[in-house]
């Protein structure tokens, strides 16, 4: 006590843990980042590419999330998930080919549904992990938007005039874009192993129990 009646501030406790048994395996940022990205492709439903996108701010906090796929309410069995030219050979001879009949018109893209979704006022400051490196439309949000990073794993479409376009609006706006190296090869979930390690510490601990009776 002090001599004003109040108690004195004393210091916090020290702890020093005896061994670091931390869990060595455990994801690391990037990769739980990209890993979200790619569990969000799963999402989608087209047959050819799925893409998934995750924006992160400063803080490593997930604030925005999106696959690709088409607007709400417009249903998945109503609108075509081909392109116009890949069904050009099962045409008859009379009919035409519909520019309409092709997912473009309607598909709205990973990123572009992640930056709708945001929780957040704004993304400035963010990274972006996507799946696919983003096409023109998509780098145009992503630069108005203020991310000023590009994580990605494929780049397929590089030669395509969209994607060059991408990467010229990306350079002159300073965004930096990284191709993913991931530090973990392979992540599984398997939901099975977790039921049945769920099952065996049940049985373990109802043995234990009749053991102790
Ligand atoms: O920036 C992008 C670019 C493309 N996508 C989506 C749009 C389509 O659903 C597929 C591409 O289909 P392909 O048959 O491989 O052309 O990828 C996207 O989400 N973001
Ligand atoms: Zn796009």
């Amino acid at each position: 006590m002090t001599s004003n009646g109040f108690k004195s501030k004393s210091s916090p406790p020290q702890l020093t843990p005896l061994i670091n048994c931390k869990r060595q395996a455990y994801l690391h940022w990037e990769d739980y980042f990209m890993a979200t990205a790619v569990l969000s492709a799963q999402r989608s439903k087209d047959p050819v590419t799925q893409v998934g996108a995750v924006i992160v701010n400063e803080d490593n906090r997930i604030v925005a999330i999106g696959y690709n796929g088409f607007p709400s309410r417009c249903e998945d069995d109503e609108f075509p998930w081909y392109k116009a030219s890949e069904i050009e050979d099962l045409l008859e001879e009379d009919q035409q080919l519909d520019p309409m009949n092709d997912k473009k018109m309607f598909v709205v893209h990973a990123e572009a549904n992640a930056i709708l979704n945001k929780n957040c006022a704004n993304l400035k400051g963010t990274r972006i992990f996507t799946t696919l490196f983003p096409c023109n439309e998509c780098a145009k949000l992503i630069v108005q938007s203020g991310i000023t990073k590009v994580y990605y794993i494929s780049d397929k479409y590089a030669e395509k005039p969209i994607y060059r376009a991408s990467r010229l609006m990306f350079a002159r706006a300073g965004i930096e874009c990284i191709p993913y190296v991931p530090r973990q090869k392979k992540i599984v979930i398997d939901f099975e192993r977790i039921l049945n390690e769920d099952a065996a510490n049940l049985n373990l601990s109802q043995e234990m129990a009749n053991v102790k009776l």
